[in-house]
């Protein structure tokens, strides 16, 4: 058995004449959670769709759990918990009925872990799905992705709806998922924080395509904010070495991945007048921001 769950090689993808990537290449180890971060519109949700087959890339590659998305045999799909918007397409069904239509397609069904998600909405069983909330009816979704006990679970905004203690229900859900070994996740999420305990590897997505992978532990160690006195003339461009730069608040800052001395020789040559000074101390979501920007 292969130990990559997805791969991306060579991905180009673009709707009419904007390219949201080119190139992209990334993979998704066995037995890992990744997270895929990016603003609003990078192409997150699309990039669900092609590792799916649902669309088709305009170059390039995706294969997860060893085949080609456009080609994902029945057997392959049982095998992936799918969480998607708009995926729970047969809303005229109450929560028994819709558990009785899924379970016949999933050799490791667990009907118990779909009913212990979904009691506690505190609902009769005989209520439809169309007369839920947005909330309600990602719960029912993922009691059925639960339920299915798949091998990888591809979630596309997990979190969408749900309200804050049931978001952390899930995630003891997933703990425990994860904990029966050799389980790929691949999420993505706007809630950062949340992924500070959940998450093995981050992937950032930037606008234009721009790909970084790294283990989480790694983002947290070595990309770091500066306090900052800004210089007299306009700032540089940032760059691989100054990733961002914070100018509109109160406490100017500097983010980057390099070492003090690094950035302040960069600072002398271009930017004369400006300073570096303390470390700031981030939460995972100043880092994402620190990285991506904010708008
Ligand atoms: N079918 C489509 N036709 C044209 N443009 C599209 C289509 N689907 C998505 N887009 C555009 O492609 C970009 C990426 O959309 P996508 O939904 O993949 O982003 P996302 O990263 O998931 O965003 P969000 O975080 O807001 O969910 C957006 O600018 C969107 O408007």
């Amino acid at each position: 058995m292969s130990d990559t769950a997805i791969e991306v090689s060579g991905l180009t993808h673009h709707y009419g004449r904007r390219t949201l990537y080119r190139d992209l290449e990334f993979r998704v180890p066995r037995g890992k959670v990744v997270a895929l971060l990016g603003k609003n519109g990078v192409g997150k949700t699309t990039l669900i769709r092609l590792l799916m087959g649902f669309q088709r890339p305009a170059g390039g590659h995706c294969r997860v759990l060893g085949e080609d998305s456009h080609a994902l045999s029945p057997a392959t799909r049982a095998r992936i918990g799918l969480l998607f918007e708009g995926h729970l397409a047969y809303d005229f069904m109450t929560i028994e009925q819709i558990e009785r239509f899924y379970r016949p397609f999933y050799p490791n069904w667990r009907h118990e872990r779909y009913y212990d998600l979904v009691d506690r909405m505190q609902l009769p069983r005989d209520h439809r799905i169309a007369n839920m909330s947005c909330g309600q009816r990602s719960q029912v979704v993922l009691g059925l992705i639960f339920a299915q006990d798949p091998e990888l679970m591809i979630l596309d905004d997990y979190s969408m709806g749900l309200d804050a203690g049931y978001r952390r229900l899930f995630l003891d859900y997933l703990a425990r998922y994860l904990d029966a070994g050799e389980r790929t996740v691949f999420l993505t999420s706007h809630v950062v924080q949340d992924m500070e305990e959940l998450v093995d590897e981050v992937i950032f997505l930037q606008r234009g395509g721009e790909l970084l992978q790294m283990p989480l532990a790694d983002f947290r160690r070595d990309f770091r904010c500066f306090a900052l006195t800004p210089g007299e003339q306009p700032p540089p461009p940032t760059d691989r070495l100054i990733r961002n730069l914070d100018l509109h608040g109160r406490q100017p800052r500097l983010y980057s991945f390099a070492e003090r001395d690094r950035i302040a020789a960069r600072l002398a040559e271009q930017w004369p007048g400006a300073r570096l000074g303390e470390v700031l101390p981030m939460t995972l979501e100043d880092a994402f921001i620190g990285l991506t920007g904010k708008y």
